[in-house]
């Protein structure tokens, strides 16, 4: 039977390609639709990993704040998220963020006139909004899943402000990744209990009663209005860590 070997994959039939990857590569006058094929993008993930560990394996002791994209200047939430920038810089930790607008700014700037590392790890989205002005280290991620694997690889623990769908994904991502062992000793601190006991409450009534999830799931978040005691649990952890 006739076949045909392109490294790992072997084609057959109706399956066997014309040419060989080397001629489409150096015959420009062929149609660019490969550089679109999923085994081309495969490539462009790994930049992303490559580009990200290297962007970062120097940055030691690291906490990642989240919030709403939307925080205006003026709201409570986007001065505690700069107080929680400026408060981790002063314990030593560099601060992550998504390098967005809103509270990600707001911590990007805490940490940055603190003097410390200022973090942001952006993604590409339709509309651009780039990384904001106080992020000192950035890198601009075309996937998410790439961007969400530096968060946890990077961070010793989150702070997590009030935000939309973004802020969720990422906060039920860590807890996820703490349930089933992924990650340990990860502080997950919720900062606002006027935004976020609904969510607990719905949590211990709903998920809790209807056996989803358990007692040490809902523990494992904290909830507290001082952005101090945040800091606090990320200083804290880092010592249990250490001894
Ligand atoms: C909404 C606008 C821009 C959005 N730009 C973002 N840049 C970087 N990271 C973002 C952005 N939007 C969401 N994220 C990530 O999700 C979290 C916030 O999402 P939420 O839905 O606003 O809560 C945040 O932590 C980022 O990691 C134009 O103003």
């Amino acid at each position: 039977m006739k076949s045909k070997r392109k490294g790992p994959v072997l084609q057959r039939r109706s399956q066997i390609d014309t040419g060989t990857t080397d001629q489409r590569l150096l015959d420009s006058r062929g149609q660019t639709d490969w550089v679109h094929t999923d085994p081309w993008r495969v490539l462009r993930m790994q930049a992303e990993f490559v580009e990200g560990f290297g962007a970062f394996a120097e940055l030691g002791p690291a906490i990642a704040v989240f919030g709403s994209a939307r925080t205006p200047v003026d709201s409570p939430w986007y001065a505690a998220a700069e107080i929680a920038g400026r408060r981790l810089v002063e314990e030593d930790f560099a601060v992550i963020t998504g390098g967005g607008p809103g509270a990600m700014e707001a911590a990007n700037k805490g940490a940055c006139e603190a003097g410390g590392v200022s973090v942001g790890l952006g993604i590409e989205l339709p509309w651009e909004s780039g990384l904001n002005e106080w992020v000192d280290v950035g890198v601009n991620f075309r996937y998410f899943f790439a961007r969400k694997t530096m968060f946890v690889k990077y961070s010793q623990g989150f702070i997590v402000l009030p935000g939309g769908v973004g802020t969720l994904d990422e906060l039920f991502e860590a807890l996820t990744l703490v349930q089933t062992g992924k990650i340990t000793d990860f502080p997950i601190v919720l900062v606002g209990s006027s935004y976020w006991q609904g969510l607990l409450d719905w949590m211990r009534d709903t998920s809790l009663a209807n056996g989803t999830i358990s007692q040490v799931d809902l523990d494992r978040l904290i909830l507290t209005d001082d952005v101090d005691e945040a800091v606090g649990l990320m200083v804290s952890a880092r010592k249990a860590h250490r001894s």
